[in-house]
C-alpha cells in the first residue's frame, strides 16, 4: 500500500465517469465501486501494459492488489464497463480472440482468495464467445482400460473430443511424449503452480503427484471440442466439488484377476509398482461404486461391448459425423468506439466514416449468460451487429 506515482489521485477525487480514460497517452480507465476505484492500464512505453491499482477513497491511499489469473497482454488502449461482479475490458486494436477480458473483483473465486489470503484480490479471465460442452471425467483403477477406451473415442471422433493433458511427476514411459500424454514436471515446480492456483484438481496417486491444470481443460474447449479427463477417484471427487460441470464415469474391471492380468500384460510397471497399484485398486473400486461421485458405472469386460456402452451413454450410438461446425463469429473492435450499456447488453458504437455510414455501425455484446471465469475463461459471450439502439432491445439481427 502507499504511493503509486504513475496514477493521478486528483483525477480520481473529481470522480470521472466509470470507464472514462483518465489521461490521454496513459490510457488508463477507472471504475468506481463503493469507496474503491479500480484503475486499469499502464504507462505508454510503446506498448501499453495492463496493470491494476485500487484507490481506497476512505483512506485516501493506493492499494496494490494480488492479481490472479492470466493477465492480458499489452494493447493500444482499452475501454472498461462495470458489470455486477467484474469489469469488462475491451482491448483496442487486438486480435479477435484477445479483445475481451474481465477483471473480477467480487466473484466467488475472488472472494474465496480474499478470505484465504487476507489481502485485496482481483483476477483476470479472458472472454470467449459461445459455450463449452460438459467435460467427461473418466476414472477407474490403474489398468482397467480407461486410456484404451479414450483412445478409441478420440480416434473415431477426432473433431469432437480433446484430451486434457495432465501434469505428473512420474517418469515418462517409453512411448510417452511430453505435452501429449502428460506434461512431465518436477515436484517442487508443480507444488508451486498448485499454490498459485493453476490446477483444477491434483492428487498423490501411486506415490506420484498428478493434476489437471485449468489451462489443460480450457484449451480443449477453445478448440471447440469436448474435454475428456482421465483422472483417479480423488481427482474426480475434487472436480465434482468444483464449479466445473461434468459427466462422471467410473470404469470397473470384471474381476481383480483380470485387472492384474491387464496391468502385468501392459508391462509398463515394475513388480513393486504393480503391487502398489493393485492394492490401491481395491479402495478405488469400493469408492467408485459406493460414492455419489459418478453418474455412470461401466464394466470393462469385453472391450468392444464396453466401448459401445460408453458411446451410447454419450449419445453417440449410430452417430453420423455431421458437417464441421461453422467457424465462431469473429469481429474486430475498432480503435475508435464509444460504449453504452442497456441492462445486460453492451452497445459498441463503431463510429463509421462518412463513406460507409449506411452500414451497421453498432455491435451488441450480450453478457447475460456469462459462465465460468478465473482462473479459466469467461464463456457465453454473444455478439450481434445492429443498426439502432432499439434493435438492441429486440436483438433481432444476428451478426454474420
Ligand atoms: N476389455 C479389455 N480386455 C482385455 N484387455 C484390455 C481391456 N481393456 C484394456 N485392456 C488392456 O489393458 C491394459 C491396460 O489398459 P489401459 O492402459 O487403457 O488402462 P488404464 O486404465 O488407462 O491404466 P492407467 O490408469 O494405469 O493409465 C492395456 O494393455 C490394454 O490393452
Ligand atoms: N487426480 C488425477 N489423477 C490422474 C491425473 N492424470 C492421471 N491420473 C490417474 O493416475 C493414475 C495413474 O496413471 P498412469 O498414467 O501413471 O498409469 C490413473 O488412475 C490416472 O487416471 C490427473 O491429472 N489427476
Amino acid at each position: 500500500m502507499g504511493e503509486a506515482p504513475a496514477f493521478f489521485v486528483d483525477d480520481l477525487q473529481n470522480e470521472p465517469l466509470n470507464g472514462f480514460e483518465l489521461k490521454n497517452g496513459t490510457c488508463k480507465t477507472n471504475t468506481t465501486i463503493g469507496y474503491k476505484t479500480y484503475v486499469i492500464g499502464g504507462a505508454d512505453d510503446g506498448t501499453l501494459s495492463i496493470e491494476v491499482q485500487i484507490f481506497d477513497r476512505n483512506r485516501g491511499e493506493w492499494v496494490h492488489p494480488t492479481v490472479h489469473g492470466t493477465k492480458p497482454m499489452s494493447c493500444k488502449g482499452h475501454s472498461a464497463v462495470l458489470l455486477k461482479d467484474r469489469i469488462l475490458v475491451l482491448k483496442k486494436g487486438s486480435k479477435p480472440d484477445d479483445q475481451i477480458w474481465f477483471l473480477e473483483f467480487d466473484t466467488e473465486y475472488v472472494r474465496q482468495l480474499q478470505k484465504n489470503l487476507g489481502t485485496e484480490v482481483v483476477a483476470w479471465s479472458k472472454g470467449v464467445t459461445g459455450n463449452a460442452e460438459k467435460p467427461i471425467v473418466i476414472s477407474g483403477p490403474s489398468g482397467v482400460g480407461k486410456g484404451t477406451l479414450i483412445s478409441m473415442l478420440m480416434k473415431e471422433f477426432p473433431s469432437m473430443f480433446g484430451f486434457s493433458v495432465s501434469h505428473t511427476t512420474r517418469a515418462p514411459r517409453n512411448m510417452e511424449k511430453d505435452g501429449v500424454h502428460y506434461h512431465f514436471t518436477e515436484k517442487c515446480l508443480m507444488e508451486k503452480e498448485i499454490k498459485d492456483g493453476k490446477f483444477l484438481e491434483f492428487a498423490s496417486v501411486h506415490g506420484n503427484l498428478y493434476g489437471t491444470s485449468v489451462e489443460a481443460v480450457e484449451v480443449v474447449a477453445d478448440a471447440g471440442k469436448r474435454c475428456i479427463l482421465d483422472i483417479d477417484v480423488q481427482g474426480a471427487r475434487s472436480v465434482r466439488a468444483s464449479s466445473l460441470e461434468a459427466i462422471f464415469i467410473f470404469i470397473c474391471p470384471p474381476s481383480m484377476e483380470d485387472l492384474e492380468k491387464r496391468l502385468r500384460g501392459r508391462g509398463t510397471e515394475t513388480e513393486e509398482q504393480v503391487l502398489k497399484r493393485l492394492r490401491n485398486a481395491e479402495a478405488e473400486i469400493k469408492e467408485g461404486k459406493s460414492s455419489k461421485i459418478f453418474d455412470f458405472i461401466l464394466y470393462n469386460d469385453n472391450l468392444e461391448e464396453c466401448y459401445e456402452k460408453l458411446k451410447k451413454l454419450l449419445g453417440l450410438d449410430g452417430f453420423v459425423a455431421a458437417a464441421p461446425k461453422s467457424e465462431p463469429k469473429e469481429i474486430i473492435l475498432p480503435m475508435d468506439h464509444s460504449l453504452s450499456k442497456i441492462d445486460d447488453k453492451i452497445i459498441i458504437n463503431c463510429m463509421p466514416s462518412e463513406l460507409d455510414k449506411d452500414s451497421k455501425n453498432l455491435i451488441m455484446l450480450d453478457v447475460s449468460s456469462l459462465k465460468g471465469g478465473a482462473p479459466g475463461r469467461t464463456r457465453g459471450l454473444d455478439f450481434q451487429a445492429v443498426s439502432s439502439f432499439s434493435e438492441c432491445l429486440t436483438g433481432a439481427n444476428q451478426f454474420s
